[in-house]
């Protein structure tokens, strides 16, 4: 019974050896479920880490292939469940070989069903000082999100990384019963070293969640280096586990869904956010950049002038909260 919330975060280090990051995810997998984890939370990218673009493209396999077959096997032999962060997905109707993957987040229950699989909606495409990346020139952006699910250690909401730097989906994942959120990464370096821990620490605090963060640590190649400090924070905001900068590493923590809950209770942000959504709502946050020259909308004529409001809990579904002739 109090194993019975027990979960496993997990940090490895994939490259392009796919054979080579399945055994890191049994070995780990191995470790967790010998310290009685019911649930393993592994990384983005621990299926693999292309050189380059044609080599990602022809490593990824569709839902339907043989790794999410061995992962299947995997969870049902060790009776446990498994979140598989950011997996190179080739999507159902596509070409051979395919021009655009999906960065899909899959998770596997004790049974060795898929229950669900959440495509990542954040693209990272940026220029830092230190380097540049184009995911949008791989990946496609997913159609939406995924809503919380049931599973025996609470209702997850399921994200992939860069998505962490957005809080709005997170504020609706919590506001639709989320209690823990999961954030799988391969955080670069140099933006891992400077945000990192802050971003997890706001999302569980800002949400009230459990925050789960499972890490790709070091080199995958020549040129592509992430942070690790694979994490799990609590509603409160304090760090109970960090994998810092281990190769390999899997850290079991037992949840206490009565602590999300006592959070919750003693300070009711989620209420006190209810009370002032019509006030979020009239904030001008900015014209619509569509509205320069006037346009249709709903069958209205919208002017030029219109000024379009819009809350930030509301975006996910439309853009356009309420028009209000300016
Ligand atoms: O490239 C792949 O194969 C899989 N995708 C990733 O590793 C993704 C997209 S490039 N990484 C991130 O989102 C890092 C975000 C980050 O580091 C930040 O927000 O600062």
């Amino acid at each position: 019974m109090e194993k019975s919330h027990r979960v496993a975060v997990c940090q490895m280090q994939s490259t392009n050896d796919k054979d080579n990051n399945f055994r890191q995810v049994k070995n780990l997998v191995e470790k967790a479920t010998d310290g009685g984890a019911k649930f393993i939370f592994l990384p983005e990218c621990c299926d693999f880490v292309g050189e380059n673009r044609q080599e990602t493209l022809k490593l990824s396999e569709p839902l339907s292939g043989n790794l999410i077959e061995s992962y299947k096997n995997l969870a049902r032999s060790h009776n446990v469940w498994l979140s598989l962060g950011g997996l190179h997905e080739v999507p159902m109707e596509s070409s051979n070989p395919p021009t655009k993957i999906y960065n899909c987040h899959v998770v596997i229950n004790n049974s060795g069903d898929l229950v669900a699989a959440y495509r990542k909606l954040h693209m990272f495409d940026v220029d830092t000082p230190e380097f540049r990346f184009r995911e949008s020139e791989v990946v496609a952006q997913g159609p939406g999100i995924v809503m919380p699910i049931d599973t025996p250690i609470g209702s997850l909401g399921l994200q992939i990384c860069y998505d962490i730097r957005f809080p709005e989906v997170s504020g609706i994942l919590r506001s639709r019963g989320a209690q823990i959120l999961t954030y799988p990464s391969a955080f670069a370096y140099a933006t891992g070293l400077a945000h990192w821990e802050t971003l997890l620490r706001c999302r569980a605090i800002e949400n009230q969640c459990y925050v789960i963060a499972a890490a790709q640590m070091g080199f995958h190649n020549r040129k592509r280096r992430s942070y690790g400090h694979a994490m799990i924070v609590d509603p409160w905001g304090k760090i109970l586990v960090d994998c810092e900068e281990k190769e390999l590493d899997v850290a079991l923590v037992d949840l206490d869904l009565d602590k999300v809950a006592s959070v919750r209770k003693n300070m009711p942000c989620e209420e006190h956010r209810m009370k002032c959504q019509n006030i979020y709502s009239r904030l001008p946050l900015r014209i619509h950049p569509e509205s320069q020259g006037g346009f249709s909308f709903g069958g209205f004529d919208i002017p030029k002038e219109t000024v379009f409001y819009e809350s930030s809990h509301s975006f996910a579904f439309t853009n356009i909260r309420c028009v209000v002739p300016g």
